[in-house]
């Protein structure tokens, strides 16, 4: 084992930082306030490779590791964690492709999705179904060579301006084992979409509910056999969970480094902040943290690159610490910073609304505690 990152990982995150630091940060505050969704940007990230970091490279995906996906989140959560955790997500739906899609799925659909010429969405949750996933009610029922999906998704990121859907539905009797994963087209009719989600933060991406009202979905768009779909879902999740804590990990060390300039400046009492030994404990105890939950991150990617037996378990745990540290820090910076950090110009205040909801979303952290408990009574059985 050892910690120290290579030549290659050390360029793969410096690029991150650059474009983020370039393209991303100068405009995070505003494309929250304006609630814009910035595809453009994206599509320019998705030139470095961004796009498709984990999907193999005959069609056109870097071939990178879970591992290089955790330091390039991080790195573009530096510039705004909502931008950051958007371009996972849809690196989360392609891989879903990549891994489980036949020949010419991977060829019809994971070539535009790397260069994000195609947004994916990923679509679980439904309105009476978040945590107990497996309830889900979407129904897709065969027609020939088609399904006939009729239901409704809820808080899908990229709604209405994604272009392909990773939909899970059910095809047989209710449980995981009658769940089915299907490709659905954004010009699909019979397709639609709710209203744009009013939110505490995560503005700079959409969130709509997916409506399926008698929706034609071709047969050969489903990913693997019928009733695996629910393994498809939690396979991406894995790897996702991972990518949300590497982008609150980056809001948070974003957090930081505005208080370290913060208190350089800052006089308070005849004395800068930064000699204030109370202060001096407080950015220690926020960086160590933060080091701490990075350092458990990429554990729990490296598991999962290796595809060890305890990968899903560490991610689990990686991302509730991960998620919990950064929006821990987050709130000590804004505290820090006093009333200024109440002010929207800072761009504290935006990073811990943004990274309140990561608390929550790829399965909340109670989720999380109940993957890892069930897993140890497992074990110990
Ligand atoms: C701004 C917007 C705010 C809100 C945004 C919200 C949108 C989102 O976050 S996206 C989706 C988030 N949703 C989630 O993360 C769902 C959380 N829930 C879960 O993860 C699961 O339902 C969980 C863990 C509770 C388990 O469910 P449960 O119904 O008990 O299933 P379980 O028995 O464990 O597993 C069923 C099968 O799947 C398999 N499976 C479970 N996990 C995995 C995995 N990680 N990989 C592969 N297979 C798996 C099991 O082995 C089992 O297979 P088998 O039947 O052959 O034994």
């Amino acid at each position: 084992m050892q910690f120290a990152l290579n030549e290659d990982q050390i360029a793969v995150r410096d690029m991150a930082r650059e474009f983020a630091a370039e393209k991303i940060a100068p405009h995070a505050i505003r494309w929250d306030e304006e609630k814009h969704f910035p595809v453009d940007v994206m599509r320019e990230a998705a030139k470095l490779g961004i796009g498709g970091i984990y999907i193999r490279d005959d069609v056109g995906g870097s071939a990178l590791t879970r591992f290089d996906a955790a330091l390039i989140f991080e790195a573009l959560a530096l510039g705004c964690p909502t931008v950051s955790a958007f371009i996972s997500i849809h690196n989360m739906a392609s891989w879903m492709i990549d891994a489980f899609g036949n020949d010419s799925q991977r060829k019809k659909f994971l070539p535009k999705l790397c260069t994000m010429e195609l947004l994916a969405s990923y679509c679980l949750t439904e309105p009476g179904s978040g945590s107990d996933a497996a309830a889900l009610r979407t129904r897709a029922v065969r027609d020939g060579d088609h399904y006939v999906l009729n239901g409704q998704k809820q808080f899908i990121s990229g709604a209405g301006k994604g272009d392909l859907y990773v939909v899970m539905v059910r095809t047989g009797a209710d449980g995981p084992g009658g769940i089915s994963t299907l490709v659905v087209e954004g010009d699909t009719p019979g397709l639609s979409f709710g209203a744009n989600e009013r939110k505490m933060g995560w503005n700079a991406q959409p969130t709509r509910a997916v409506i399926f009202e008698n929706a034609r979905v071709p047969v050969a768009n489903r990913l693997g056999e019928e009733g695996i779909g629910f393994k498809i879902a939690m396979a991406g999740l894995d790897g996702g969970r991972i990518n949300i804590a590497a982008c609150s990990l980056g809001g948070a060390q974003s957090a930081l480094d505005k208080s370290l300039a913060y208190m350089k400046e800052r006089k308070a009492f005849g004395k800068r902040l930064d000699e204030f030994q109370a202060l001096q404990f407080r950015i220690a105890d926020m960086a160590t943290e933060l080091e701490a939950a990075r350092t458990f991150v990429w554990r729990a990617a490296a598991a999962l690159d290796r595809k060890d037996a305890d990968a899903t378990m560490l991610c689990a745990m990686a991302k509730r610490f991960g998620t919990d540290v950064g929006f821990e820090v987050a709130n000590q910076a804004l505290q820090l910073h006093g009333g200024y950090g109440y002010l929207s110009e800072y761009g504290i205040e935006k990073i811990v609304r943004d990274l309140r909801v990561h608390q929550i979303l790829e399965g909340t952290n109670e989720i999380m505690r109940l993957i890892v408990s069930r897993k140890l009574i497992e074990s110990a059985r």
